[in-house]
């Protein structure tokens, strides 16, 4: 697909509580794209790496966390980063631990999701438009990117306890399950020992519905979950609070930029080899119900923003 901006950028980056910023790219433009849902959540920064290989950051609640949980516009931002060409996703993400094993200041890679949003947020590019389509989603995260990243995270993260002394350091744990609520407010104890009883290990606000309009945008999508707290599910301890997270959310940040500055340059080239970490191209093929005489022309416009290849 020609990207709107003419570059080459494949990999766009999505940053989460605290992650607004990306370390060791130096800033070519910001490009605010107006997309048929509007605009993303903040202009796009488009950085250069070392190489001069160039990425896309995007800061999901804007640049100075405006923008509530339900309130973010993930049409446009996964829109967005499309129109630019990007190809495959690397989404940042505070969260709460809802396992005894996973303590604040781990990472996790889910691959699994809960939904657990009340429908208030628009969650598919069809929605409103007389086009139907019915992504797959067994499998929420592009599981061939899931895996190449386990390896290169945990490198990371034992760098990370190695300069800071050699103690255990941050522990990376892998095919994990996140449940998405709503929000804004934390959960009730009840509903944190619920999830738990349902298999969920990590819970956050944003990974819904992204990862779904990721899907559909057929971008290979991928979550680093960074811990921040223990919820509500502890019977002997207070329940999460904002304060709470702050605690470990500017360490967190400044592991995953870690992460983003070692990984990418190699990201950006999986991406571009080949069909490595670009498993979802062509996986909406059949999930859009075949043409009929009641699809408005205005709606194939709109959706040939994200899927060129079948809205022609
Ligand atoms: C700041 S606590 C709750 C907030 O943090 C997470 O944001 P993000 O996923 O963007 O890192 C969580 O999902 C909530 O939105
Ligand atoms: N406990 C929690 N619940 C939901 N989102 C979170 N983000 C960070 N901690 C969280």
């Amino acid at each position: 697909m020609a990207s709107e901006s003419g570059d080459n950028v494949l990999v766009g980056v999505i940053g989460g509580s605290g992650l607004y910023h990306l370390d060791n790219l130096t800033l070519v433009k910001h490009v605010n794209p107006e997309t048929p849902w509007g605009f993303p959540s903040s202009p796009i920064a488009i950085c250069a790496l070392p190489s001069g290989v160039q990425v896309a950051f995007l800061a999901r609640h804007g640049i100075g966390h405006t923008i509530a949980p339900s309130a973010v516009p993930s049409r446009a931002n996964i829109a967005a980063l499309k129109s630019l060409g990007v190809r495959a996703v690397l989404a940042f993400s505070a969260v709460g631990s809802l396992r005894e094993e996973i303590a604040p200041g781990d990472f996790a890679l889910p691959t699994q999701i809960i939904d657990r949003t009340k429908g208030v947020r628009p969650a598919s590019f069809f929605e409103g438009t007389s086009v139907v389509a019915h992504a797959a989603f067994g499998d929420p995260f592009a599981l061939r990117l899931v895996r190449w990243l386990e390896t290169r995270v945990r490198r990371v993260l034992e760098e990370e306890a190695a300069a800071h002394g050699g103690g255990a350091g941050p522990a990376l744990h892998t095919d994990k399950c996140i449940v998405c609520m709503e929000g804004p407010q934390f959960s009730t104890r009840a509903e944190s020992q619920m999830y738990r009883a349902w298999g969920g290990d990590v819970i956050n606000m944003s990974v819904l519905p992204e990862a779904k309009l990721a899907r559909e945008a057929e971008l290979s999508y991928a979550l680093i979950a960074t811990a921040t707290d223990y919820d509500s599910w502890r019977p002997h301890e207070a329940s999460v609070t904002a304060a709470e997270v702050f605690k470990t959310l500017q360490t967190n940040a400044s592991i995953s930029r870690h992460v983003a500055a070692t990984i990418l340059e190699e990201m950006h080239a999986a991406v571009e080899d080949g069909d490595i970490l670009t498993e979802e191209a062509g996986s909406m093929q059949y999930s859009i119900m075949p043409r009929s005489a009641e699809q408005r022309e205005e709606d194939r416009k709109k959706l040939k923003y994200v899927l060129p290849q079948y809205f022609s």
